[in-house]
């Protein structure tokens, strides 16, 4: 099977070419490919298929095989390879995703994607859409104990489900004990993402994320998102922020509006390969 190694700010997924390539069980590859060891190396695997309503679909997958509705740092990447290798040459590209279909501004230099900017949809914040099992009718700024430690957690879905929490300093984090803890929590019975923020200024944050089925990786997109919707609610920051992860910097709109949010960062190739199946 042919493969793609592409990486949105570090967050690396491998990218298969479903307008040519057939896979029976993306989790159980995903699980293999996935391991910094034993395989490829990756965050997860993602397919890129025809779709009926769009342009094509996104169809992704974490690194312990679970299926994400939706993926910020992939989603731009998708956008990258099926214009970049001539498969779509629209801009706007629209992308079907478990989500909802997605449109892509496509920032293109010499032919090639250089960075896109994606309409993200509208946050949820229903604490019973997100999914999250709180006492109240609200997920902003609860407080919610965590392993013994008492946190304010503010718990929004960009399709998929996001706990964010201010800290004084992402760097001391110890993410590997402390994740866990959050992704697993009772309160979220489909597991969760957890976005850690240090506040720089009413328009610059730091974050570090635990992500659902694939452990602290550089970046994470909707966790982006996430983030900079409950700093918003918490009356953190401004509603364009720029963020600083592990693997280089977001650019996060909440625009007025429209109630959209909207997600600017870069696309880059890695390398292509084969890999047997
Ligand atoms: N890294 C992604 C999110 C991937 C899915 C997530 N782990 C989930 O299970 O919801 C991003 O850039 O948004």
């Amino acid at each position: 099977m042919k493969f793609t190694k592409m990486q949105g700010i570090g967050n690396d997924y491998i990218y298969v070419n479903c307008f040519e390539e057939q896979v029976t069980d993306p989790g159980k590859l995903s699980i293999r490919l996935s391991d910094r060891h034993f395989g490829i190396g990756s965050d997860g695997v993602i397919l890129i298929k025809p779709s009926k309503t769009a342009d094509c679909e996104m169809d992704m997958y974490n690194a312990d095989g679970s299926r994400g509705k939706m993926c910020g740092n992939g989603i731009r990447c998708v956008g990258k390879y099926v214009y970049d290798r001539g498969i779509c040459r629209k801009n706007p590209l629209r992308v079907d995703t478990q989500s909802g279909i997605k449109t892509l501004y496509l920032q293109v230099e010499n032919g090639a994607v250089q960075s896109v900017r994606v309409d993200m949809g509208a946050p949820v914040l229903e604490p019973e859409n997100i999914p999250v099992q709180l006492p109240g009718s609200h997920a902003v700024n609860v407080p919610y104990s965590v392993a013994g430690k008492e946190q304010h957690i503010t718990c929004v879905s960009m399709g998929n489900p996001h706990c964010v929490l201010f800290v004084p300093d992402t760097d001391s984090l110890d993410l590997e004990k402390i994740g866990p803890n959050f992704e697993n929590a009772p309160i979220f019975p489909e597991r969760v993402n957890t976005e850690f923020i240090q506040l720089i200024s009413r328009t610059e944050i730091k974050m570090r994320v635990w992500e659902r089925g694939s452990g602290e990786t550089l970046a994470c997109g909707t966790g982006a998102c996430a983030s900079v919707v409950a700093c918003v609610l918490n009356d953190k920051t401004e509603r364009r922020v720029r963020l600083h992860l592990l693997g280089g910097d977001l650019v996060v709109t909440w625009d007025e509006k429209t109630g959209h949010v909207f997600l600017e960062g870069p696309a880059a190739f890695v390398f292509d390969g084969t890999v047997e199946v």
